[in-house]
C-alpha cells in the first residue's frame, strides 16, 4: 500500500501553522492523485498528538480557527482516512482522529478531550461527532471531565474500531486497504444521527445540575454540557456554530488563562532549585527500593498506602503491638478500597505479601530501607528522638525524611549523625488521595535528597514542591494570616457560616470554619500552648486579647477549653449529628457564645460584607506569599499557587493565590491592605509586605518577571 497512503501528519503537538499546513497540502495532494486510494494519519516517535499548542490560545484568532476545516478536509475525503492511533490522542488530536473515516489505536494509547482542564471546550467540532459516534452518556463524561481513556475502553465505547498489541501503522495499512472501495457515508460522523435516549432532556438536565455543583464556579463543565447539548437539538453545522460560540466565550472568561497557567505551572515546579545552585538539572536522585514509615496514625497509614500503590516495598512501624494492631487493620482497610478501584484488583497491590508491606515494632528492620518517613505526631522532642535512633539503625545512604507541618527541619536534622539526608516531606491528608507533597529542605540537606524526595513525589503520583525550611513552610505558613483574619472577622460581628460561605462561593472546597472542624480544633491548640501562646506557661498578667504586642482572639483556645473540637466531638464552630458526624449545621450556642465573648472584651458587633470577608481573608494570605518569595523560601510564585491548588483547595480555575492577585491588580491588593491595616494595626499580617509594594512601585510587572525585582538574592537561595 506504499503507493496509496499518505502520512501527512508528524509532530506530537499540533503547532498549528505548520502542521495544518502540511495536514491540508498531504490531503489535497492524497485527492488529485489517482493512484492514492486511502489515506492514513499517524504521529511520529510513537505519539499521534497532545493536541494544540496550549500556549497558542493567547492568540486564538490567529491558531484555533484553522483546525475545524481540516477535520471537515478529512471526513470529505473521497478516500478512506485511516488514524493510526500511537501514544495519546488528546484534544485537537483526537479531534482529527474523530474527522478520519477509521481509528486504528495501539493497545497501549490514550484517548481524551482534555480542553475542560484548561477551561476550554473541544473547539473543533469535538462536541458534536464525539456524541455521534458513542452516544450522549458517554461523550458527555469524557467532555466535562477531559479524562483520559485508555485503547481497551474506547474499544469497548466504539470510539476506535480496532486495537492492536503490535504496529499500529500497519494495522491501520490493512484497514487502509481493506475499506478500499466501501461506502463512505456512514463513516461520515457529521452525517450520522445522535443516539436517542428516551429520557434526553432529564439526562441533560441532571447532566448541567451534577457540573454545576462540582464545578463550584468553573464555567468551561457548564458550557460542554450546552455544546453537547446543541449537538442533541440542532443539526450538525448549527452545533457546530454553537460550539464555537461557547468556545469563544470561554476563551473570553478569564478561566481558561487562570487554568492554563497553572498547568504549565505544575510543569515549572519540577525545575526546582536550592541553596548554593543546587537545581534539578545538576542533583541525581538515589534509588529507592524499599521504604520504612514510623507510626501509623492518620497521616502514617495514607503514607503506606501510597508507597505499596507505587509499588514500593514497605516496612511499617509503630511503638508497640496494640497501636501496630490497630494501624495494620486501618491500612489493609484503605488497600483494600484502593485495590477494588483498580483494574487487577489487590493481585495488581500485591498488599498481603510480607516482602511488599511488613508490620513491626522493631527499629532493626529499618537497617536495609533506602529511605524512611517519620510520620509521628508534631512533637519536637519525640521526633529528635526517633531521629537519633535513626541515624544508629539505618545504613548509611539512607534518606531520613520527616512528615511535619511546621516543625523545624535544621532542629530535626541536629539530631543525627546526617543532617544532609534529613528532608522534610509535608503530607496533606488523605495522604493517599491528596496531590501535593510539600518537601523542605534544611541548611544541610543534600542536593541529592532533594532530587531523591522529588522522584519519590513522582513515584508517588504527587506533585512535588521544594520549599525553605521555617514556621509552617509555604502552605501553612499562608494558611496563618487566613485563619486568624477569619477568627478577627467572627470577634467584630461575624459567624462561621458567613465566613464560610464566602470562601465557599469564591470556589474554596471548604470554608475555614468547616475546615478547622474536620482538621480538629485540637492541633492547632496543642501547637500553640507548645508556642507559649495559650495554657499553663502563658505568663500571668498576658491580656486576653494580645501577645507580643499583636493581636490575638483566644477564641479558638476557649472552644477547645469547652472540649469542642470539631468533627470528632460533635462540636467545633458548627454542631454535628454525633461525635464523628459530618454534617454542619449553625450552633445557636456558638451565635450566644459570641456574643458574650464581644460584651465581656467590649467589642461592638457590626455587619460585615462579603467584600471585607473575602478581602481580609484572601489579601492577608497573600501578603504572607509575598514576603515568602522575598525571603526566597519558595523560588517562584508558581510554587505558592501549586501548593494552594494542591493541597489547599484553591479553586483552579483562579490560578492560585498569586495569578489571583495579578489578575485583581497588585495596586488594588496593596490599597485594600493599607485599608483594612490601618483600621487594625495591631495585625501585622495585615501590613503591606515590602516586596508587593515595591512591584507596584515598578508598574506591576507580569507574574513571570516579579522575581526579578528583588533587589537581592536570599540567603536561603
Ligand atoms: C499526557 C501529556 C501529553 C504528556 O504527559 P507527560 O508525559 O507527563 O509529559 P508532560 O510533562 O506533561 O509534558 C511534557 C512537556 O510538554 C508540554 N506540553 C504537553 N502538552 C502540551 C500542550 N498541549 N501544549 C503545550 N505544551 C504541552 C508540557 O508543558 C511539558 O513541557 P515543560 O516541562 O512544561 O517544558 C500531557 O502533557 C498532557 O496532558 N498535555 C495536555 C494535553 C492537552 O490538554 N491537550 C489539549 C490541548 S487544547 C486542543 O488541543 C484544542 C484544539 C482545537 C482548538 C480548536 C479551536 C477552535 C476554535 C474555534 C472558535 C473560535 C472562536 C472565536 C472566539 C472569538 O470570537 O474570539
Amino acid at each position: 500500500l506504499s503507493k496509496s497512503s499518505q502520512i501527512v501528519s508528524g509532530l506530537a503537538l499540533i503547532t498549528f501553522k505548520l502542521f495544518l499546513q502540511a495536514l491540508e497540502d498531504g490531503l489535497k495532494k492524497a485527492d488529485a492523485d489517482p493512484s492514492v486510494k486511502a489515506v492514513m494519519i499517524c504521529g511520529e516517535n510513537g505519539k499521534f498528538s497532545a493536541g494544540a499548542d496550549i500556549r497558542g490560545f493567547s492568540s486564538p484568532k490567529r491558531h484555533g480557527v484553522a483546525l475545524s476545516p481540516i477535520v471537515s478536509l478529512i471526513e470529505s475525503s473521497e478516500k478512506p482516512v485511516v488514524a493510526a492511533i500511537e501514544g495519546v490522542a488528546l484534544g485537537g488530536g483526537l479531534e482529527v482522529a474523530l474527522g478520519c473515516h477509521y481509528r486504528v489505536a495501539h493497545a497501549k494509547a490514550r484517548m481524551g478531550l482534555p480542553e475542560v482542564t484548561i477551561g476550554l471546550l473541544p473547539g473543533a467540532e469535538g462536541t458534536q461527532r464525539l456524541p455521534r459516534l458513542i452516544g450522549v452518556p458517554a461523550a458527555l463524561d469524557m467532555i466535562t471531565t477531559g479524562k483520559h481513556i485508555p485503547a481497551t475502553e474506547a474499544l469497548k465505547l466504539g470510539l476506535v474500531d480496532e486495537i492492536v498489541e503490535e504496529n499500529t501503522i500497519e494495522a491501520a495499512i490493512r484497514l487502509a486497504n481493506k475499506v478500499i472501495g466501501q461506502p463512505l457515508e456512514p463513516r461520515r460522523l457529521s452525517l450520522k444521527p445522535v443516539p436517542k435516549l428516551p429520557n434526553m432532556e432529564a439526562f441533560l438536565r441532571e447532566a448541567l445540575v451534577k457540573v454545576k455543583r462540582q464545578a463550584r464556579g468553573c464555567l468551561a463543565p457548564e458550557l460542554c454540557v450546552q455544546a453537547v447539548r446543541a449537538a442533541t437539538e440542532r443539526p450538525f453545522a448549527e452545533g457546530v456554530r454553537r460550539e464555537r460560540e461557547l468556545f469563544g466565550l470561554l476563551l473570553s472568561s478569564g478561566q481558561a488563562q487562570a487554568l492554563q497557567y497553572a498547568f504549565f505551572a505544575e510543569r515549572a515546579v519540577r525545575r526546582w532549585a536550592a541553596p548554593g545552585g543546587a537545581s534539578w538539572s545538576s542533583a541525581a536522585p538515589q534509588p529507592v527500593r524499599k521504604a520504612a514509615v514510623i507510626g501509623l496514625g492518620t497521616m502514617g497509614r495514607g503514607i503506606v498506602t501510597s508507597l505499596v500503590k507505587a509499588n514500593i516495598p514497605v516496612v511499617a512501624l509503630e511503638q508497640d503491638l496494640e497501636y501496630l494492631n490497630k494501624g495494620r487493620k486501618a491500612v489493609m482497610l484503605l488497600l483494600e478500597r484502593e485495590a477494588m478501584k483498580m483494574e487487577g484488583g489487590a493481585q495488581t497491590l500485591d498488599f498481603h505479601n510480607p516482602a511488599r508491606l511488613q508490620f513491626t515494632v522493631d527499629f532493626d528492620l529499618l537497617c536495609d530501607v533506602d529511605l524512611v518517613i517519620e510520620a509521628v505526631f508534631e512533637n519536637m522532642a519525640l521526633k529528635k528522638e526517633i531521629f537519633h535512633k535513626l541515624s544508629k539503625i539505618c545504613k548509611p545512604g539512607a534518606l531520613l525524611c520527616t512528615n511535619t507541618s511546621a516543625l523545624n527541619i535544621d532542629e530535626i536534622a541536629s539530631a543525627t549523625n546526617r543532617p544532609q539526608q534529613v528532608i522534610g516531606t509535608h503530607f496533606f491528608s488523605p495522604a493517599h488521595v491528596m496531590r501535593l507533597l510539600e518537601i523542605i529542605y534544611g541548611r544541610h540537606t543534600s542536593p541529592t535528597a532533594i532530587a531523591t524526595a522529588m522522584q519519590l513525589a513522582k513515584a508517588l503520583k504527587k506533585v512535588g514542591v521544594v520549599v525553605g525550611n521555617c514556621f509552617g513552610f509555604v502552605g501553612n505558613r499562608m494558611m496563618f494570616p487566613y485563619v486568624q483574619q477569619a477568627v478577627f472577622l467572627l470577634e467584630e460581628g461575624s459567624r462561621p457560616e458567613a465566613v464560610d460561605q464566602v470562601l465557599e462561593d469564591f470556589g474554596f472546597k471548604i470554608g475555614p470554619f468547616r475546615m478547622s472542624d474536620l482538621a480538629g480544633l485540637d492541633v492547632g491548640w496543642r501547637s500553640r500552648k507548645e508556642q507559649g501562646l495559650t495554657g499553663p506557661s502563658l505568663a500571668a498578667g498576658t491580656p486576653a486579647r494580645q501577645r507580643h504586642g499583636q493581636r490575638y482572639s483566644p477564641l479558638p483556645d476557649l472552644l477547645c477549653e469547652q472540649g469542642r473540637f470539631g468533627q470528632k466531638t460533635g462540636k467545633g464552630w458548627y454542631q454535628y449529628e454525633r461525635a464523628g458526624g459530618r454534617t454542619a449545621t449553625p450552633d445557636p450556642w456558638l451565635h450566644d457564645f459570641l456574643s458574650q465573648y464581644r460584651d465581656t472584651h467590649g467589642i461592638q458587633s457590626r455587619f460585615i460584607d462579603q467584600e471585607e470577608i473575602l478581602e481580609r481573608c484572601l489579601f492577608s494570605l497573600i501578603n504572607e506569599g509575598f514576603a515568602i518569595l522575598a525571603e526566597g523560601i519558595a523560588s517562584g510564585p508558581e510554587h505558592l499557587d501549586v501548593i494552594y491548588i494542591n493541597g489547599y483547595g484553591w479553586p483552579k480555575h483562579r490560578g492560585g493565590p498569586m495569578f489571583y492577585a495579578s489578575t485583581v491588580g497588585l495596586p488594588r491588593v496593596l490599597a485594600k491592605l493599607q485599608k483594612y491595616s490601618e483600621a487594625h494595626p495591631d495585625v501585622p499580617g495585615l501590613r503591606p509586605n515590602a516586596f508587593l509594594k515595591k512591584l507596584v512601585a515598578v508598574r506591576s510587572p507580569p507574574l513571570k518577571e516579579w522575581m526579578s525585582y528583588l533587589s537581592h538574592q536570599s540567603p536561603k537561595l
